[in-house]
Formats: C-alpha cells, sequence, structure tokens
C-alpha cells in the first residue's frame, strides 16, 4: 500500500461525483493534473475543523440523529456494528453521514448506489477508493482491479481493506507534514458508507448482492471495518431468509414545521421577511408533504412573488406591511398547494406503504409516544386519507354529522355530540353488533367526505393568528377536479396496498364499499406524525 504524504487534495469527489458525470470529473481531474491520492484523502478533507456545535448547528432538526451516530460509532478506533440509517426522502440522511464523518475526521469510502448504477461499478467505484486509485488517461480511465464476480469483489476488498488499515496504523503518531495536513486521518478504522441502497433492490441480481453487503461485516472479518447502510426505505424491505444479522437502525423522521422553518431561515440575510413569509405558509404546506426537496422548489417562487410589492428587501416588516403582503401573496398560494399535491401523489405513497406493509422490523420499539418513532414514507395527503378510512370503519355513519361539521373541523363537535348522545340508545343495539363485526364498510363518497373534513378543519387554517378574512384552509382546494383525481389514485394505492380492502358492493347502491383494515394502534401512530388528534374524532361506546 503506497503511503504518498502530500495531502494538497481536498477529497470528497464522493458528492461531487452524484453532480458532475464522471467524463466531467475525470477531464478535470486531467485538466488539473492532480497529484496521488494518499490515505489522508480518505477522509472529508476540509481545512477547517468541524465541532460538535458546529455539526448540530449545520443541520437543524438533526441533533437527536447526529448524537445518536455518534454514540453508536463510539470512540475512535472502537469496534461498530454495521448501522442502517434510514427515513424518508431529503431528510438529511445523507447530509448527516458526511458531515459526521468531518467532525471525527475518520477515513471512509462512500459510494452511492444512485450514480453506481450496477453491482460492478459499486464494486469498482469501493476498490478504486480504497486503493486510493484515480481514472484518468494515463491509465486509460480504467479501474484499480478488474472485478466481475461477488467472491473476486470480496478477495479484493479484504485485502484492499486490510492494506488501508495496516497503512492508518502505520501513519498513527506521525505528526502531519505542514499545518494544511491538520486533516490528518484520525484512527485507524475505514468506514464504508453505502448510500441509496433501496436502490439495489432494482439492480439485477439484487437477490444476491443485497444480502451479501449485509453480510459483509460477518464475511470479511476485518474488526477496523465500519458498515454503514444509508437508505430511504425502513429495513424490512430488505429481509430475505438469508439470516444476516440485522444491522443497527437510525431512523430519520420527517422534520417538522420547526425543523423546517431552522433549515429554510439557515443563513438568510433578511431573516424576519423570511420569517413572516414561513409563518404564512409553511403550516398549510407541512400538510401536504414535509420534503425538503419539495418543500423548497415550492417556496422559493412564492416568496419571490411575496418580496415583489416592496423596494427594500431589508424592510422588517410591520403589521401593517405582513397585512399588505399577505394580500398579495394569496392568490398564489391554492395553485401551489395543488401543485405540490399533485407531485407528491402516487409514486411515493405507493412506495412508502409497499415499504409500510413489508415492515416489521424487531429492533424498534412501538408503544413509544414519541413521534421520532414512526417510520412512515407517505406523504401527508396519503396519511390523512388512511385516517379517513379508518375514522369511516370504526365510526357508525350516523355520528358523522357529529364530528365533522359542515364547514369541515370539529369546532361544533361538543355542541353536535351532546345532540346526538341523546338518540344513542337507539342506535346502540346496531353499532354494538356493528362493532362485533370489525371495521365497517363504507361507500367512497363518505371516506372523501371525512378526507374533506379534515383537512378543511379550521384548526389547520392558514393564518391562525390572523384577521379572520385572511383564513385560507387547505380543504377549499381539495375540492378541484385535478385534485380530487389526484385523491382517488391514493385511495387506489392505498386499496392495492391493503391498507383499504373492497368490501364487495352493497345490493342497494350498487357501489363498491370499502373497509380500512389498519389498526387503532397503528392509526394513532398516523396521526400523532401529523400531529392530529385522532380519539376527539373516534367514537367509543
Ligand atoms: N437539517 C438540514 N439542514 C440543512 N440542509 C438540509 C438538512 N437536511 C437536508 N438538507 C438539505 O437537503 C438536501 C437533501 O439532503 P440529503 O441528501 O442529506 O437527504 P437524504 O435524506 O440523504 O435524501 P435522499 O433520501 O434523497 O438521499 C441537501 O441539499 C441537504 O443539504
Amino acid at each position: 500500500m503506497s503511503k504518498e504524504e502530500s495531502p494538497q487534495v481536498t477529497r470528497r469527489t464522493t458528492r461531487l461525483s452524484s453532480s458532475y458525470t464522471p467524463n466531467e470529473i475525470e477531464s478535470a481531474a486531467k485538466r488539473i493534473n492532480l497529484p496521488p491520492l494518499t490515505l489522508r484523502d480518505l477522509v472529508f478533507g476540509e481545512e477547517e475543523p468541524l465541532t460538535l456545535d458546529g455539526l448540530i448547528s449545520s443541520l437543524p432538526g438533526r441533533r437527536n440523529q447526529i448524537l445518536e451516530i455518534l454514540r453508536l460509532l463510539g470512540p475512535v478506533n472502537c469496534p461498530v456494528s454495521p448501522l442502517f440509517v434510514y427515513g424518508g426522502v431529503s431528510t438529511g440522511k445523507t447530509s448527516t453521514i458526511l458531515q459526521v464523518f468531518r467532525h471525527l475526521n475518520r477515513p471512509f469510502v462512500y459510494s452511492s448506489c444512485r450514480t453506481c448504477y450496477n453491482a460492478r461499478q459499486l464494486f469498482d467505484n469501493i476498490l478504486n477508493q480504497l486503493l486510493l486509485h484515480r481514472k484518468s488517461e494515463i491509465n486509460d480511465y480504467s479501474s484499480a482491479k478488474k472485478c466481475e464476480k461477488q467472491a473476486d469483489f470480496i478477495n479484493l476488498l479484504k485485502e484492499a481493506l486490510v492494506g488501508v488499515v495496516d497503512g492508518l496504523k502505520g501513519n498513527v503518531g506521525k505528526s502531519p507534514r505542514s499545518k494544511k495536513s491538520e486533516g490528518c486521518v484520525n484512527g485507524s478504522m475505514v468506514y464504508l458508507i453505502f448510500d441509496s441502497l433501496e436502490l439495489v433492490r432494482d439492480w439485477d441480481k439484487s437477490a444476491t448482492i443485497l444480502p451479501l453487503l449485509f453480510k459483509l461485516h460477518d464475511i470479511l472479518k476485518v474488526p477496523d471495518l465500519g458498515l454503514i447502510f444509508i437508505s430511504s426505505s425502513s429495513l424490512d424491505t430488505y429481509h430475505s431468509d438469508t439470516g444476516f444479522v440485522d444491522p443497527i437502525p437510525v431512523y430519520f423522521p420527517d422534520y417538522t414545521e420547526e425543523g423546517l422553518k431552522q433549515i429554510f431561515m439557515r443563513n438568510q440575510s433578511n431573516s424576519k421577511l423570511l420569517s413572516t413569509f414561513l409563518d404564512v405558509v409553511l403550516k398549510p404546506f407541512c400538510r401536504v408533504t414535509r420534503r425538503l426537496d419539495e418543500l423548497s422548489t415550492a417556496l422559493s417562487p412564492l416568496f419571490k412573488k411575496y418580496c415583489e410589492p416592496l423596494d427594500d428587501l431589508d424592510v422588517i416588516p410591520n403589521e401593517e406591511t405582513r397585512r399588505q403582503l399577505f394580500t398579495c401573496l394569496q392568490p398564489h398560494i391554492g395553485p401551489a398547494l395543488n401543485e405540490i399535491f399533485r407531485v407528491t401523489s402516487e409514486p411515493s405513497v405507493e412506495a412508502g406503504i409497499k415499504n409500510n406493509l413489508k415492515r416489521k422490523n424487531p429492533l424498534k420499539k412501538f408503544g413509544n409516544d414519541s413521534v421520532d418513532d414512526i417510520d412512515f414514507h407517505m406523504s401527508t395527503s396519503a396519511k390523512y386519507l388512511l385516517i379517513s378510512a379508518f375514522l369511516a370503519s370504526r365510526n357508525p355513519a350516523t355520528l358523522d354529522a357529529s364530528f365533522f361539521d359542515s364547514t369541515g373541523g370539529s369546532a361544533n363537535q361538543k355542541k353536535k355530540r351532546k345532540a346526538s348522545e341523546k338518540s344513542r340508545d337507539l342506535k346502540e343495539a346496531s353499532e354494538q353488533e356493528q362493532f362485533m363485526k370489525g371495521p365497517g364498510t363504507f361507500p367512497l363518497e363518505r371516506l372523501l367526505a371525512i378526507f374533506q373534513c379534515l383537512t378543511s378543519s379550521e384548526e389547520y387554517s392558514l393564518e391562525e393568528d390572523e384577521d379572520s378574512q385572511e383564513k385560507t384552509s387547505l380543504g377549499g382546494d381539495f375540492g378541484e377536479n385535478s385534485l380530487m383525481s389526484d385523491i382517488l389514485l391514493q385511495v387506489s394505492s392505498l386499496c392495492s396496498a391493503n391498507f383499504i380492502t373492497k368490501g364487495g358492493s352493497c345490493p342497494l347502491e350498487g357501489s363498491t364499499r370499502y373497509r380500512s383494515t389498519v389498526s387503532e394502534d397503528l392509526a394513532l401512530k398516523v396521526a400523532r406524525s401529523l400531529k392530529f388528534p385522532l380519539s376527539k374524532y373516534l367514537y367509543r361506546r
């Protein structure tokens, strides 16, 4: 193993490689005439060390996950079980892992299964990094090793790892050659990071590659090796009968509204203006999606609109200005909400639901009140549909009016519920029977009506603290035709995932009836993840 000493190159072409094609990177490398890679290129390579405080403040909303990962990785050179970092799209999994390694200054090899789109590329990529090999014109852009078969990969990987670890151990105690090289490698353990692991399922021979990756630790028996898998779907979606030991899961929940606000507010010049804007728009948008990428795409043009009437963008808006800005913005909010709802619908719902269907992670604790314990990867609107279906199956239809007033929401709930209590005696026998039969069936119209009531609830109106004239609720937007077709698609996804089953057709109405199959426990967890007060809407005998 070569141990060249010049550390001038800051590494991490890893993330670069996701934004540039290999050709672009290589021709850039050729033009710049980069020096040979060294072991120090296996650390993040920033000149400024990242303190723990800096790490935590660079990733708002991820404090718990950062501390958990640091705890699991343990002190330097401490053997570690494989970690499985998972959570929805854009929940900061990759950024957190890479920044944690930047903070720790430990050597790692990062490979994304998005940029390596088959097993051979993945193997090549890992071996090239470990063998400090850079493809260039000089070597005819060839890889360090030819590796077609999995068995070859294992042998070559073990050899390369042992070489790197020996090299790192040899480095211990050696002071960095120059001040610039304070990114000296911390410890002699090397970590392999596999990002976007869920994509491997679409590869050829994924049925053998995935178990191989999960078993790498056992097969290689290199104690100085750490493995980190990053995935946007949960561990259960990978389960097969190959008997590998589960890696330790670290869950990245969707960001809370407050977390999202902090992320958007980072490094902003006029934070007051942005804060005022976010106070207005974040709540309704969060009810459709909490995905950072989707929210940034939707909110960025809206913020421009919000600022349009202002000559001076450094202004700190007073109450009157805020009101005027909101009035100008208001017509643009509905269309933007519709658009984001359309984008977040079908594929993610389906994928998320399928993942959850297969989910039975024994390592995951349930029954805990923490929202962080729920790992649902479906859109917010799909969650509301799931809850609506649950309510439609559990509550007698006769009580719908007492739970949901005509304008939506539960504002009149107390009063109407009381009124309905008078007639309860009469209905009790049939309801009792219905409960004995398990979840009841309902027509599609009832499901949609409940969904509309829940999503147009005044509790979630846009401008809670503002003048009531300014109130805009999400529900109004759901009435539109294009949006309704998206909702129907989501209902169909919930059906194909068996969260809702078709319960046969009603002989009188002739229309199909549906039944929710989710347990109360599950429905409550989904509701908690939305901060939705499900028990308020649930009829209890
Ligand atoms: N807490 C955060 N603070 C600041 N930026 C963040 C945060 N979380 C995510 N981002 C930004 O969002 C984008 C996506 O983040 P990242 O790639 O880390 O998410 P991910 O969970 O790995 O996504 P995917 O599942 O798509 O791989 C990046 O630009 C990242 O900088």
